[in-house]
């Protein structure tokens, strides 16, 4: 497939096995192809009636998937990743289609997505509670049990996966789900659906409704709905923490950053630019975790700036699509200007752009109404510049000298963010001292941005709370039930 040549024709939400026009609406969106401009689908966004359909079908699902055991569930979420693996290039090409993320980073965000899948199967089957002796040969015991029909709210930068991290573990805890991705982004997800149900899920088991704040209102305040899990920015995580404290509904915020990445005099010069690199233009830049504030302690300053200012000059923009592009276009338009708005602003208060931070018309005539612009490195920055302390979402990284490791530190922890931050270092101690104050869900010593599936992700301070990936995911999507056994007489007090 080539850029500009896709459309979607089928319909976009999914329930109870397969793909349904809604019930009922609440408007029309258009989703694009950032690459080009161009529409590509156009969807109702579900409205009341349509939600609680879907509500319907994920409940009947949940009946019988919650009586099958670790292993049998285990099985399904194994034939998914299978089938998603197999499926890899075709499901990344949407997805490049749909966000306008390269190809190749496409492709290693499938790759993240089915070993999620597989990652929760081998939990799946050990998923146990524990036995406690009581006196007199009583006992108790706890049954992990998953809660119920949950609801998974996505953001666009990551659609198939973030839809997979949700997803994954909570069908392997017994859960149901129903997926609202975002409007800009409504098309892998589908791809998810009709995979599960391929390996055998039950039909309802994973649902997707399409549509923007009305519609994921009525998932957060949908009485039969008992846990929302959001990826998204601060104001609406804070406004579903809201809608679903009405109904006392446990969420997971995966929210927004502005993080640190701090560079030692001692590094490995080669691996800290590249760190940097990863740190700031992944998918445009457009990444919730990047390391956007890039302090660089200030012997080597100027060497580091140089090295990196070369290397982000040399990424390769243009045709998501094609194999050497490193850098697609933004989203969308508004999402461009923003993004640019943000230069314009940090030039005013006294940033320097070192390079790019203007927009980008590819040579290729197709591509000529796309969202493009060149990766920028600002330099000369302070504190309180708004460049320095608001989340931009695209690729423009700022960076700023410091002197010694106490100060750097304060001035890392002084945001109300706490997502991610990363150390680069030689020096061993330094790198678990710096680590242990960082106020932040998610340290990298030494590298940046990479996302093993085995390792828990997320937040802390406004960036959210609650945890994708790892072990500990399971607590997220299960509750535990007390059972107490008494094997004498009932001593009344009575
Ligand atoms: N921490 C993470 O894991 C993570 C990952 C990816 C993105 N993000 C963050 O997401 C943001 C960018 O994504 P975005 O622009 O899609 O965010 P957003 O908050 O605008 O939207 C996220 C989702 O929430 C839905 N939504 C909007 N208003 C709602 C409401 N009132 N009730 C229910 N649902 C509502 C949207 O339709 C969309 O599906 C950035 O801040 C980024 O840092 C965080
Ligand atoms: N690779 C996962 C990044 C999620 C945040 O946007």
């Amino acid at each position: 497939m080539s850029t500009g040549s896709f459309t979607v024709s089928q319909a976009l939400n999914y329930r109870g096995g397969k793909r349904v026009q809604p019930a009922d609406g609440s408007g029309t969106e258009e989703a694009y192809e950032p690459a080009t401009g161009r529409v590509i689908a156009t969807f109702q966004c579900s409205g009341e009636k349509e939600v609680d359909l879907a509500v319907q079908s994920a409940k009947a699902a949940f009946k019988i998937w919650r009586k099958k055991s670790g292993m049998e569930r285990s099985r399904i979420l194994l034939e998914a990743a299978r089938i998603i693996r197999e499926r890899r290039d075709e499901i990344a090409t949407v997805e490049t289609i749909n966000n306008g993320k390269s190809i190749f980073e496409a492709q290693l965000d499938i790759d993240i997505s089915w070993q999620c899948l597989e990652y929760y199967a081998g939990l799946a089957g050990s998923m146990a509670g524990e036995h406690v002796q009581l006196p007199g040969g009583s006992f108790g015991y706890t049954i992990r049990e998953p809660l119920g029909v949950c609801v998974g709210i996505g953001a666009w930068n990551y659609p198939f996966q973030i839809a997979s991290w949700k997803s994954a573990p909570a069908l392997a805890c017994g859960n149901a789900m129903i997926f609202k991705p975002s409007p800009f982004t409504p098309v892998s997800v589908l791809l998810l659906a009709e995979i599960y149900t391929e390996a055998g899920a039950p039909p309802g088991l994973f649902n997707v409704v399409q549509g923007g704040a009305a519609t994921g209102q009525f998932l957060c305040q949908h009485r039969d709905v008992a846990k929302v899990s959001f990826t998204g920015s601060v104001p609406t995580g804070k406004k579903i923490m809201e809608l679903s404290s009405q109904g006392i509904k446990p969420v997971t915020l995966e929210l927004g950053g502005k993080s640190p990445l701090i560079i030692f005099s001692d590094c490995d010069m080669e691996n800290a630019v590249k760190g940097a690199m990863m740190a700031n233009f992944l998918t445009q830049g457009e990444v919730c975790c990047n390391g956007t504030r890039v302090f660089v302690q200030r012997e080597i300053l100027d060497k580091f700036t140089e090295e990196v200012v070369k290397q982000t000059q040399k990424i390769k923009i243009g045709d998501p699509l094609l194999e050497d592009t490193r850098m697609g276009p933004l989203i969308n338009r508004p999402h461009l200007q923003r993004v640019l708005g943000f230069i314009e602003q940090a030039k005013k208060q006294g940033a320097k752009v070192l390079c790019g931070g203007d927009l980008y018309v590819p040579g290729d005539p197709k591509l000529k109404d796309g969202y493009y612009m060149k990766p920028c490195v600002l330099g000369n920055c302070k504190d309180d510049m708004t460049c320095v302390k608001e989340e931009i979402f695209g690729p423009v990284m700022s960076v700023l000298p410091f002197d010694t490791e106490a100060e750097v530190l304060e001035r890392a922890n002084d945001t109300t963010f706490g997502l991610a931050a990363g150390v680069f270092t030689r020096d061993i101690q330094r790198a678990h001292r710096v680590v242990a104050e960082l106020q932040a869900g998610v340290c990298y010593v030494n590298n940046y941005n990479v996302s093993p599936v085995e390792l828990p992700f997320g937040g802390y301070k406004m960036s959210g709370f609650g945890r994708e990936n790892g072990r500990v995911t399971i607590e997220y999507y299960s509750q535990l039930k007390t059972v107490c056994v008494e094997m004498g007489d009932v001593e009344s007090v009575f």
